[in-house]
């Protein structure tokens, strides 16, 4: 399975392209690193091969899988501030069990403690609550994963349990993982090859 993103170009305002002609594909299985500097466009391209957002030009493609419109999207994207994707009136175990049940060898591993699961999200700290948000993303149904600065905010310590249950899940169930990180270390550390977006930047230019 691939997830292709083919000459993508995108603006928010009528006067600057954020991607110009942006070619980028992972495959099942895969983990790449999908960096450049603050600002160049890498969230933008998260939710356009999310289909949060629709390019102007280009396509994204998910082959060998029918996303359905109103369905269950196997491509999951997860921010970097948890608080922003929970709905704040659910408590913990109703967001855990959104969109199916995870194992409890998957919520253990996780580090997620029973007695948070009667918590409301407000009531945990963003490290606690990023794994929820990680672990509801790790459904059967998902083939792909971007994650985009998912553990930027938290500690050394939580940074790898978070990472190491990723990408072990990711590996037995061959799912694609895209990682947006300005940490070259951990890029450096997990992807399997790493594209830049500054090596577009001569066609990311201002319309005249
Ligand atoms: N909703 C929006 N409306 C207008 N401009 C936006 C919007 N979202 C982002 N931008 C602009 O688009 C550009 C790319 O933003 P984006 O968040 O995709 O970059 P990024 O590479 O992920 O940055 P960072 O590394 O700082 O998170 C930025 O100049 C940003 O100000």
């Amino acid at each position: 399975m691939q997830l292709k993103a083919e000459n993508i170009n995108f603006k928010y305002t009528k006067d600057k392209y954020v991607l110009r002609d942006i070619n980028f594909h992972i495959n099942s299985g895969e983990v790449v690193g999908l960096v450049a500097p603050s600002g160049f466009g890498k969230t933008t391209l998260a939710k356009i091969l999310a289909g949060y957002i629709t390019p102007e030009s280009g396509e994204v493609v998910l082959e060998g899988c029918k996303r359905e419109k109103n369905g269950y999207n196997p491509v999951q994207l997860i921010f970097q501030h948890p608080e922003k994707s929970v709905n704040p009136k659910w408590k913990m175990k109703k967001i855990i069990n959104e969109s199916f049940t995870p194992s409890k060898e998957l919520i253990e591993a996780m580090g997620i403690k029973e007695g948070w699961m009667n918590r409301w999200p407000s009531e945990l700290s963003g490290g606690e609550l990023q794994r929820f948000c990680v672990i509801r993303a790790l459904s059967p149904n998902t083939k792909f994963l971007i994650a985009d600065e998912m553990t930027t905010m938290l500690d050394a310590i939580t940074q790898a349990q978070i990472w190491n249950v990723v990408l072990d899940y990711a590996k037995k169930n061959d799912i694609g993982v895209v990682v947006i990180s300005h940490e070259k270390a951990l890029v450096d550390k997990i992807c399997d090859r790493v594209v830049d977006l500054e090596e577009f930047k001569e066609e990311q230019k201002e319309v005249v």
